[in-house]
């Protein structure tokens, strides 16, 4: 038995969703080799066509989709895949338990600079439909293409972190992922700053003020522009993550997609200690209305977090 299904044996005794996880972590290995050859391959350009979101797709996005379909074609486990790719929901086994809710290749603006990308997921249980809040998820990770491959997966307890070693297998590297409740690093894109709320703006001045500042420390600010980056170095050393509602991303709820980045991502920082919102609420108690439906998402640790929360409740 590999060491990531030893591990799951520990978390669930349900072997259909380790199964699932598997499957997930199966395609982020073959995911793993196809990035790292692909400046030679020529991949790194446009695929030529538009997503459901009106984006340009790269050809990585739409190999990275096919990879996950693939894998999960092939586990009569999973019955649903709700990818971002992907106009509607399709349906793969009849007799399959489980909805997959997929960023199959997120942060790909930076793939021809050669920075950091990753694959998201959230598995749901298929008895309670597309439309699920994120506290019903089962299980949630993703996989972080960086110097390393890491897979971070969490069931219902701890957020564990693996490594992919030169064999293709996933090495238990972190068992139990602590966000700082405290933290001196806050990651947001700052190029949007005249499109921000009173609490976003408000929170972001108290930070950069410094130590005379209301927050009486001094912060540095990071922004790799790939979610899973920022989300991973905040699980490996705190800090806070925003993408908050603006003037411009109103209209669309938000920036980010709740299936398949905010409810994977919020559902690894809680377990990892750290906290996550919308400003106005829990991420993980939002109502979805749509399989892409988009959010503010502001999460990370815990102090910060809610001082993000008390300039909302203040505004
Ligand atoms: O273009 P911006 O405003 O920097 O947005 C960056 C954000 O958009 C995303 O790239 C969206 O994900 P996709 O690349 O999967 O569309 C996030 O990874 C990232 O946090
Ligand atoms: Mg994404
Ligand atoms: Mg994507």
């Amino acid at each position: 038995m590999t060491e990531l299904a030893q591990w799951l044996t520990t978390q669930t005794s349900d072997q259909a969703l380790a199964g699932a996880i598997l499957s997930m972590a199966a395609a982020g290995a073959e995911l793993a080799a196809v990035l790292r050859q692909a400046p030679i391959a020529g991949q790194t350009g446009l695929a030529g066509s538009e997503n459901v979101q009106g984006e340009a797709q790269k050809a990585l996005d739409v190999i990275s989709n096919d990879i996950v379909l693939n894998h999960l074609r092939a586990n009569p486990a999973i019955s649903i895949l709700i990818s971002e790719e992907l106009d509607e929901a399709v349906h793969l086994s009849s007799q399959g338990a489980f909805i997959v809710a997929t960023d199959p290749l997120d942060g790909s603006s930076n793939l021809d600079v050669n920075v950091t990308v990753g694959t998201i997921f959230s598995i749901l249980a298929k008895a309670g439909g597309l439309l699920q809040k994120g506290t019903a998820q089962l299980a949630a990770g993703y996989v972080a293409y960086g110097p390393a491959t890491s897979l971070v997966v969490r069931v219902t307890g701890d957020t564990s972190v693996f490594t992919l070693d030169d064999k293709g297998a996933w090495l238990l590297t972190v068992a139990a992922a602590k966000v700082p409740t405290a933290s001196g690093e806050f990651a947001i894109n700052t190029a949007r700053e005249r499109f921000w709320d009173e609490a976003t703006t408000g929170y972001v001045q108290e930070s950069v003020a410094g130590e005379t500042g209301p927050a009486g420390k001094r912060y540095n600010m990071r922004w790799v522009g790939s979610m899973v980056a920022d989300i991973h170095r905040i699980l490996m050393r705190g800090g806070i993550f925003l993408y908050p509602l603006d003037s411009e991303t109103v209209s669309k709820g938000g920036r980010l997609r709740l299936l398949y980045e905010a409810n994977p991502m919020a559902w690894l920082v809680e377990g990892a200690g750290g906290r996550s919102t919308t400003g106005h609420e829990g991420i993980l108690d939002v109502t979805p209305t749509g399989i892409h439906q988009r959010v503010p998402v502001i999460l990370g640790s815990a102090d910060e977090v809610r001082r993000v929360e008390d300039w909302y409740a203040r505004s």
